[in-house]
């Protein structure tokens, strides 16, 4: 919890600069998404890291002995067979944002082994008086801290954990060795520790941003998917939704000669309500009628307000029979309740006209007309009642 707040005070501060709308983001993706940046950028330790253990390893056995070289290297080599493996595990188990942090922590130690045994090497191989020694050891640890600042980025956290040891041994290992030479080298690698930080951290926010960016356009693309195929008033499926969903269940039914259904459900006198009690109640009023509909079918029907007060409900794997008993269902719920806004109350009722796919109908068009006309009748013999042939 205490991480989660840190981080997103830091995120934003950023947003605050880059005017992103932060707050609804989330952060737990945004981590993982860094945790994904930070695993890619090290993808080519799979070449890069064996080679230069081999390497660092050959020129060590000058100093050491060739059995203590040769320790070294195969446990830089363990090492990083198992950050490596890490990575893999994952990039394979494709996480969750929910799982990000522990994924962090779990990457932080095995590739925060590899840096300590890198760092570990500066300090254990340095040779007292030895010049082209401390020129070698402070080519591996200038190495270290430019590949770190480059390719840990991604994660602040990870960033700031990997460069720790280097830095450490960077700014305080001259200091084993006197005079001005050495002194002015710790002076040196102190100023050039900050600007890799510094670097490191301008990459870093950038990146966030890329990321935050990249988050905010995903949340607009699904708000913007949902406000093209729903209706914003009932929350069913909007008309083109609908039809849709419809072509494709009655090539599917045609194919599999599987039975389908359609109702087609108008409110009575919807006009009234408007007229009597306002367009408040009226919009109450749809409200609730799509809300009985949704709850009296399957998860596998679809409920659509194809405009005003007209809805329709598709029914797959339903013949005629059970497609009217639903609609019967559904039109005594709705006779039987209050539909109520603020002080008013009134009751109303639907007309339905239902019918099914047979090889008169050949598209969702005529299935559409067909159930339309029987609405129509519905509504011509009194309404409140279902009307089926
Ligand atoms: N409150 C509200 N009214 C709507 C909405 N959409 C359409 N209407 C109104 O719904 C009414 C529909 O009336 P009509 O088509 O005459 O049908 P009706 O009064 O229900 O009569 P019958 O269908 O014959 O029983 C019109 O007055 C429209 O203005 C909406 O989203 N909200």
């Amino acid at each position: 919890m205490k991480q989660e707040a840190s981080h997103s005070s830091g995120l934003s501060s950023l947003t605050r600069s880059s005017s992103l709308n932060i707050e609804s983001l989330e952060l737990s993706e945004i981590r993982l998404q860094q945790l994904h940046l930070y695993v890619d950028n090290h993808q080519h330790d799979r070449l890069l890291a064996p080679m230069l253990s081999l390497i660092t390893g050959s020129v060590l056995s000058v100093w050491v002995s060739w059995q203590v070289a040769a320790l070294w290297m195969l446990i830089s080599f363990l090492i990083t067979r198992n950050y490596l493996r890490v990575y893999s595990n994952f990039k394979k188990s494709a996480p969750q944002a929910k799982d990000a942090y522990q994924w962090e922590r779990r990457i932080a130690m095995a590739h925060g082994l590899h840096m300590l045994h890198w760092a570990g090497l500066s300090m254990w191989a340095w040779q007292p008086g030895n010049f082209a020694n401390h020129i070698f050891i402070a080519m591996i640890v200038m190495g270290l801290m430019s590949a770190t600042t480059a390719m840990s980025s991604p994660s602040k956290r990870l960033f700031l954990l990997d460069m720790l040891p280097i830095i450490i041994i960077a700014c305080t290992r001259p200091l084993f060795e006197q005079g001005l030479l050495y002194n002015s080298m710790a002076a040196l690698s102190v100023c050039f520790s900050i600007l890799m930080i510094h670097v490191g951290l301008q990459i870093h926010q950038n990146l966030l941003k890329m990321l935050c960016l990249q988050q905010e356009r995903k949340q607009l693309m699904m708000e913007l998917e949902n406000m093209a195929t729903t209706d914003a008033l009932t929350g069913t499926s909007n008309r083109r939704a609908f039809m849709t969903f419809a072509r494709e269940e009655v090539i599917r039914s045609q194919r599999y000669q599987h039975p389908l259904s359609l109702l087609m459900i108008d409110i009575d006198h919807f006009k009234r309500v408007n007229d009597n009690f306002g367009h408040a109640m009226g919009d109450q009023v749809i409200r609730v009628v799509a809300e009985i509909i949704s709850e009296e079918c399957r998860h596998s029907d679809r409920v659509a307000r194809l405009g005003g007060e007209e809805f329709a409900l598709l029914l797959p794997e339903c013949g005629i029979c059970l497609a009217e008993v639903t609609a019967e269902r559904i039109r005594q719920r709705i006779a039987q309740t209050l539909v109520s806004h603020g002080d008013q109350a009134s009751n109303i009722t639907i007309s339905i006209g239902v019918a099914e796919l047979t090889a008169a109908q050949r598209d969702i068009d005529s299935l559409l007309d067909l159930a339309d006309k029987r609405l129509y009748r519905a509504k011509q013999a009194g309404r409140n009642r279902v009307e089926t042939a």
